[in-house]
């Protein structure tokens, strides 16, 4: 099978079976990268077909292109769309020195700024990750869980009845609370409430087009007259930006005084000692927290309205669920549901693109430096071959079934897979468990919401227009 011509494609499309063995090496030959299918239409077309209507662009390119080819959205950077199970896997496997993640995360590094995990690349991302990794995991992680359900119990306690409502801004307070907990435990800044409004306010800014907009690598006049077009939203970010910058400095200042320790993020990144004995500057402490404040919360609310989103629509499910909840037997199914929806509805559609920065073959293809490659999750956790009836909501193909790695990806993978993916089921987890068991949902409109983008992430177009009813039949069992 030749993977350098998407044969594999023709064979997907025509309804064949497919005979490339996944498993197998790539192929002998290589082509250069410039060789692969550029998408044909005007770039103002494609930068509107990845913000507004992301699911049916990737499709038309996808059935035009085969599973590699080449979109034009940012002037001079030439980026390479890839969705193969066995290209995705080269691409996460690939050595720190060959693709780099940081450089690509230009469009969100006004909020992660230049010193934060998603910033970084090679010995100093491996160093840093390993060094704030205790405040994803262990006893930080049961700390966060026990939050999380106490927070779940009191959130959904206090969403609105009875009337259509968005999901999404409900939703984003919630992972935004949980994210405080991640971030500060116990230790809560005396700022706190103001920081939180604040934050929340920011984070509005990434539904606006200009979200996408890279300050970094404007002259200063530029992002000055930017600002002066107050329609844009740019001034009113930036001005908010300043805000929760003073405030999580103050925060910093704060807890160092105190010497308190803990797992919290903050807690831990006090506790660092780098290799050659200094300590992270408060301006790397300043980026970390902010990165979590955009990649921590924007995420996960959006999986929370694509589960009101497919759940809503599948009556079934929501039975099955409820039962599995009220017996207090396990969670498989609840598992297999969260499996579901993030592969029919992952928030980040196309994983944050990789900068080949030493030449790479995959699967027949020579990359060279300065190409990005950009793999899709929507596509790959749509194929076919990977899952049968792909467009179908049905958990069941979950049931005692791992996702794989290289054929589900909603959390990225290799160096710079998601730190907060366990973080993320169990809030998931938690208000699955508690809408379904105090609520009964309906959808205020009949129509199927298509996926929509805030800066890097998507949410159903109107963010899950649900309304929420008491249940009719309280559970007696399920929560924690
Ligand atoms: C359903 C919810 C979530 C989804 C779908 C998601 C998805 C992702 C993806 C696709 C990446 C990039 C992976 C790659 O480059 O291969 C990522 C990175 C990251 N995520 Fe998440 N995420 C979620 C929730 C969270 C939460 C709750 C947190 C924090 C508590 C978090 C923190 C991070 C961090 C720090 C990174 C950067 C990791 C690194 O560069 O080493 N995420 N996430």
């Amino acid at each position: 099978m030749d993977h350098t011509s998407n044969a594999h494609d023709t064979a997907v499309a025509s309804g064949g079976t497919c005979p490339v063995d996944h498993s197998a090496p790539a192929a002998q030959t290589t082509v250069p990268s410039s060789s692969l299918p550029m998408v044909e239409s005007a770039r103002l077309r494609q930068v509107l077909g990845i913000w507004a209507r992301p699911e049916p662009f990737l499709k038309q390119c996808r059935a035009a292109y085969g599973s590699r080819f080449r979109v034009k959205i940012i002037p001079g950077i030439r980026i390479h769309v890839i969705s193969a199970p066995e290209d995705v896997k080269r691409m996460f496997l690939a050595p720190r020195d060959v693709l780099h993640t940081g450089s690509s995360n230009g469009p969100i590094e006004k909020w992660t700024g230049q010193n934060g995990l998603a910033w970084l690349d090679e010995d100093a991302h491996t160093a840093r990750r390993r060094a704030v990794m205790p405040s994803f995991r262990g006893d930080a992680l049961k700390r966060v869980e026990r939050a999380v359900y106490q927070l779940a119990k009191e959130t959904v306690a206090s969403w609105p009845r009875d009337r259509a409502v968005s999901v999404h801004p409900y939703a984003h307070r919630y992972t935004t609370q949980v994210i405080m907990e991640v971030l500060f435990g116990e230790h809560r800044p005396s700022c706190e409430d103001a920081m939180f409004q604040e934050v929340m306010k920011m984070l509005e800014f990434n539904s606006r087009p200009a979200s996408m907009t890279m300050f970094h690598r404007m002259p200063a006049w530029r992002v000055k007259m930017l600002r002066l077009l107050r329609p844009n939203g740019v001034n009113e970010f930036l001005t908010r930006r300043d805000r929760v910058y003073r405030m999580v400095d103050a925060a910093i200042e704060e807890r160092a005084r105190s010497g308190a320790e803990g797992d919290d993020l903050l807690g831990v990144m006090l506790g660092i000692t780098n290799a050659d004995g200094s300590k992270p500057s408060r301006v790397e402490m300043r980026d970390e927290i902010m990165t979590q404040f955009l990649a921590g919360t924007e995420t996960t609310a959006a999986a929370i309205c694509w589960s009101m989103e497919f759940l809503t629509r599948h009556p079934e499910v929501v039975e099955r669920l409820r039962a599995e909840i009220e017996a207090g037997e396990g969670d498989e199914y609840l598992t297999a549901v969260v499996h579901e929806v993030l592969r029919l509805g992952p928030p980040i559609q196309q994983i944050v693109p990789r900068e080949v920065v030493k030449p790479i073959d995959i699967g027949g293809v020579r990359y060279e430096p300065g190409d990005r490659l950009w793999a899709s999750a929507y596509l790959l956790n749509r194929d076919e071959h990977n899952y049968p009836d792909p467009d179908a909501f049905k958990p069941e193909r979950f049931l005692g079934v791992k996702p794989g790695s290289h054929t589900w990806i909603p959390f990225g993978g290799g160096h710079t897979r998601c730190l907060g993916d366990r973080i993320a089921f169990v809030e998931l987890k938690a208000t699955l468990t508690e809408i379904l068991t105090t609520l009964d949902v309906e959808r205020a409109d009949a129509k199927q919401e298509f996926a929509h983008s805030r800066t890097v992430v998507n949410i159903p177009k109107n963010g899950a227009r649900m309304i929420f009813r008491p249940r009719r039949v309280r559970a007696t069992t399920g929560t924690r």
